[in-house]
């Protein structure tokens, strides 16, 4: 293409360097929020120690409300909306905002919340693998009129090294387990408090024992597509999302706003520890 317009982040290749903005970035971390996105962007502004306090951190997709986007050094902070079509539409243009700005071995996680099975509220859970609501690892687009079916296999490695990174990190309880993706935050996750609801108790609390003896320790609704894509366009990708709720337990989350925002904080702090011990930056530990 002559030029490259990425609609939805209102950047494009004739109207910015998207190497000079972009060339360094290592880390891409992607999560639903705006508001959380910048809120991690501030935080590691503040642990790698950058000029400024970065509280007036400039929106990079202003022109449009679609995303946001935060660049702190290396670290690349995005939000993506909720749901799989919406991450999708922004990794497309993410990925190829990577490729126009020539850079080179990103890390690309996903820092999320989800509802756990049968673990204790506040847990973090870093995904070995996405499972569908079938719990199989699989992703299934519908390419024209054709279902394409892709692997949702996350780096093992990377999954590793970040639950060695959570082991310093005191009291936040942390896991590797499948998270299960779903195309609905009710009653495609088993809930019974949406406006709609076709099944009993017991259906759901069976549907969800059977997903946790599957190895499922969380339901989310981006990890699969986010897993397919990264994978396919050779990302190193990892999804860490803190639980609000044991979903064996109950479905309305009722956390009060301050647990909330330190439950949210919780895998952006392993994170920004992982972050920086890649930089090298390990005496800096929060
Ligand atoms: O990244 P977030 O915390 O927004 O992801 C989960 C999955 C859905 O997008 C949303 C539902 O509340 O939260
Ligand atoms: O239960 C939950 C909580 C957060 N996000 C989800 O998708 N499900």
């Amino acid at each position: 293409m002559d030029e490259d317009i990425l609609y939805h982040l209102d950047l494009g290749t004739k109207t910015h360097n998207l190497p000079a903005m972009f060339g360094d970035v290592k880390f891409v971390c992607v999560g639903g929020s705006p508001n959380r996105m910048k809120a991690f962007a501030q935080f590691m502004h503040k642990e790698l120690r950058l000029e400024g306090d970065g509280e007036d951190i400039e929106d990079i997709c202003a022109g449009t409300d679609r995303y946001c986007m935060f660049k702190t050094g290396p670290v690349l902070s995005v939000s993506h909306g909720m749901g799989i079509p919406s991450i999708s539409i922004m990794l497309h243009e993410l990925i190829k905002l990577l490729h126009h700005a020539h850079c080179c071995d990103v890390t690309i996680i996903r820092i999320g919340t989800s509802g756990g099975i049968g673990i204790a509220p506040g847990s973090v859970v870093i995904t070995d693998t996405a499972v569908d609501s079938f719990f199989k690892p699989r992703f299934e687009q519908v390419i024209l009129d054709n279902v394409v079916t892709r692997s949702t296999e996350l780096d093992k490695e990377l999954a590793n090294d970040l639950f060695n990174c959570s082991r310093e990190i005191p009291n936040v309880p942390t896991l590797i387990g499948h998270t299960m993706c779903t195309y609905d935050f009710y009653e495609g996750q088993g809930r019974l408090d949406g406006a709609l609801c076709s099944f009993s108790r017991e259906k759901k609390l069976d549907y969800l024992k059977r997903a946790y003896r599957a190895g499922v320790r969380n339901i989310e609704m981006e990890s699969t597509v986010f897993a397919a894509m990264c994978g396919l366009c050779g990302l190193r990708a990892a999804v860490v999302c803190v639980t609000l709720l044991d979903r064996l337990e109950s479905d309305q989350i009722n956390l009060s706003h301050d647990v909330l925002v330190e439950y949210q904080q919780r895998p952006q702090l392993l994170i920004s520890n992982f972050i920086k011990k890649q930089l090298g930056l390990c005496d800096q530990m929060s």
